[in-house]
Formats: structure tokens, sequence, C-alpha cells
């Protein structure tokens, strides 16, 4: 068996040798000649999956180590009869401490209160759900938009998105990338959406770029009624500097990208070849990461809280990177450096912020 996969997939090296010849590739320089003989193909979002790369290869199963699958075309590959895979929920921890960090910021920097405050959720899948908890924690009230849970469970528990526009006092947004549809997310947040905001509210993206209009957003960022927070950017790795320089909080589409969020995609992807190939390695997990057991000292009040949140992950270090650095979107995103999700950290001290620490993230997403 031959398996190609992109290079920068995370602790994967040696976890498959023994059952196939595996073969590293730059991601964005997977071509059709790599593929020609290979089974398996496993990325993250920079390959383009699609039938100009795969027309002629005898490929059988296609993983992504990541939640997002738009860098796939997955008729294509359905038409074929070729099984894709994803790893819904593999960075949610990963995304809600990046969450978790610029509310922090917003109450150092910004004099954000959050008790009382209302916090919208565009999407409540795997990350939204974990989000939630964060905003929970923090006294916040949050009120959901998500259509198709709606349409399934019932419309009791959420709101349109009309209400999460006009009552929120920040937006965050987890909604898959949808180019058409009943559900489409495309430029779901324009001039038409955008102008409902309350006046002064946050807006944070750190699901796709192209889910808002940039254009549209940078009107009110001029006149200071939106505060926006971007991850995402709508034509990476090409950013508009203008807007960049707009933006309140800003980071490479790195929300994902703590140590558990990448390796528990590894770890996923792995497993999804396991399951398909029948091998011995269905509860396989990346083992020795970085700063594992790490023990985080907590003081009282909003400050030791705060301060807690950063030691575990300060969003500004991205944020300042980014702005020296733009041009070196991908570099920097290449260099990640290390943080943990924060149920993978000790918290001890103030045993009042010790519990909602842990009500933030009460379990790590793979358990140990
Ligand atoms: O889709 C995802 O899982 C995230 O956007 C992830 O952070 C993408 O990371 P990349 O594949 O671009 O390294």
């Amino acid at each position: 068996m031959k398996i190609v996969a992109d290079d920068r997939i995370p602790y994967l090296q040696g976890a498959l040798e023994n059952f196939a010849e595996v073969k590293y590739i730059a991601g964005a320089k997977i071509n059709t000649q790599d593929m020609l003989d290979a089974d398996v193909l496993i990325t993250r979002t920079r390959t383009q999956v699609n039938r100009e790369l795969l027309e002629n290869s005898s490929i059988k199963l296609v993983v992504t180590a990541t939640i997002g699958h738009d860098h796939i075309d997955k008729k294509y590959l359905e038409e074929r009869g070729v099984i894709w895979k994803n790893c819904p929920g593999c960075n949610s921890g990963s995304v809600a401490t990046y969450i978790a960090s610029l509310l922090a910021t917003m109450m150092s920097d910004h004099g954000f209160q959050s008790k009382g405050k209302t916090f919208g959720l565009v999407g409540c899948g795997n990350v939204g759900k974990r989000v939630k908890k964060v905003a929970e924690a923090l006294g916040m009230k949050v009120l959901i938009n998500d259509p198709p849970r709606a349409l399934a469970e019932g419309k009791e528990n959420f709101c349109n998105l009309e209400t999460v526009l006009n009552q929120s006092d920040i937006i965050s947004i987890h909604v898959p990338y949808i180019r058409s549809g009943e559900y489409k997310t495309s430029a779901l947040f324009d001039d038409s959406k955008l102008s409902q905001m309350k006046e002064g509210a946050w807006l944070v993206n750190s699901s796709r770029g192209g889910i808002i209009v940039e254009n549209d957003l940078e009107k009110y960022l001029d006149d200071n009624s939106i505060n926006a927070v971007l991850d995402v950017w709508e034509n990476e790795p090409n950013l508009d500097l203008e807007l960049m320089k707009k933006c309140k909080v800003i980071s490479s589409h790195i929300a994902g990208y703590s140590v558990d969020g990448k390796a528990n995609g590894t770890s996923m992807s792995v497993r999804h070849i396991a399951e398909f190939f029948d091998l011995n390695l269905k509860e396989w997990q990346a083992t020795n990461l970085p700063l594992e057991d790490k023990k985080i000292q907590v003081k009282e009040g909003e400050l030791g809280l705060v301060k807690a949140i950063k030691e575990a992950y300060d969003i500004m270090d991205d944020d300042k990177k980014l702005r020296c650095t733009a041009e070196n979107f991908e570099i920097n995103r290449g260099q990640y450096e290390a943080h943990r999700d924060l149920a993978n950290y000790q918290f001890i001290g103030d045993e009042e912020n010790c519990k909602k620490l842990v009500a933030m993230m009460p379990e790590p997403v793979i358990k140990k």
C-alpha cells in the first residue's frame, strides 16, 4: 500500500510505516504524478483534492486531518466511489481556547465586562458547543443560531440569525464553508447582516474566510461601529493589509493550531485509515506531546483569571506576529509555537477561578 501525506501533519511519521510506504510531501505541492500509484491521500487544507489531482490514480481513500473539507471536491470523489473522511471536532478545544484568550484580552485591554453580556454563536457543532461553555463560564448569556440543528432538534434552543445580530455584544462564527444551497454560508455576513449588528459589537471569525464579505466589513471598521477579530481571510495567504490594520485582533488561520488540535487531527486520520483497511491501529493516538501536565498558578479576581488564561495561550502573541510579518502568512503557520488546549493544563490556586477554568473546558477532545 502507498500513502501520500502532507508533510505538515505532525506526529504522523512512524505511525503507518509498518503497513505502507508513506511519502511526505508539502501539501500545496502534492501533484498528479505523486498520486499515480497511491492508495491513500492524507491532507490538511492546503491540497486541492479534485479530478485534476486524482483522475489517473487508483486512490481508495482520502483523509483530511482537519475539520474543514472545502478543499475536497466531494462530488467528484463520490461519483468515483472514493471514500473521504475529515476529523470532526479535532480542533474544537483549540478554537475554544482561542476564544477564551480573546475574551480575556477584551477584558484586560478593551474594558469588556463579560458578566451579563450576550454572546451570539453562529454555528454550534463540535466547536460551537465548546465555545458556548467558555462564554457561559465568563457569565455570558449565549444565543445560538444553527438552522440545520434547529430543524433536526426543534427550534426551542435556537434563535434566528436576526435575533443574534440584533442582541449580541459579541458574535463568533463557527460554521463550515458551504458554497451553495439551503445552508449556504459563503458571504453570509454581507452588508445586510453587518448593518443589523449592535453598535460597538465584536465580530469574530475563526471558521473560514469568505463567510464575511471583507469589502462590506471594512466600512463598519472605518466608523468603529463593529470591532473585528479575524483569524481567517478571504484571499489567504494574501491578506488585505488595510483591512488587517483595522481589525482589533488578528491571526493567521491558527485558531485550530494548538498541539491538541493538530494531534487530534492526526490521531483521527490514522484511525480512519485503520478502520478502512482493518489495521491494528483503531485506537492509535499521537504521544509525547509537548507541555504535558503543565501547571498554571491561578490568582484571585478577574485579573487572576485573565492572567491564567493568557499564560495557557496568549492570542496577542499571534496578533503581534502577523502584524509584523503579514507577507509571511504561510511561513508563520508552518513555524507555529506550541500551546495546549485549556483542558490540558493543571490549574492550581484560587478555587473560584480554577472552577471557572475547568468549566470552560471540562475534558480534552480525545481522552487520555
Ligand atoms: O479546517 C480546519 O481544521 C482548520 O481550519 C485548520 O486549522 C486548518 O489547518 P491547515 O490544514 O490549513 O493547516
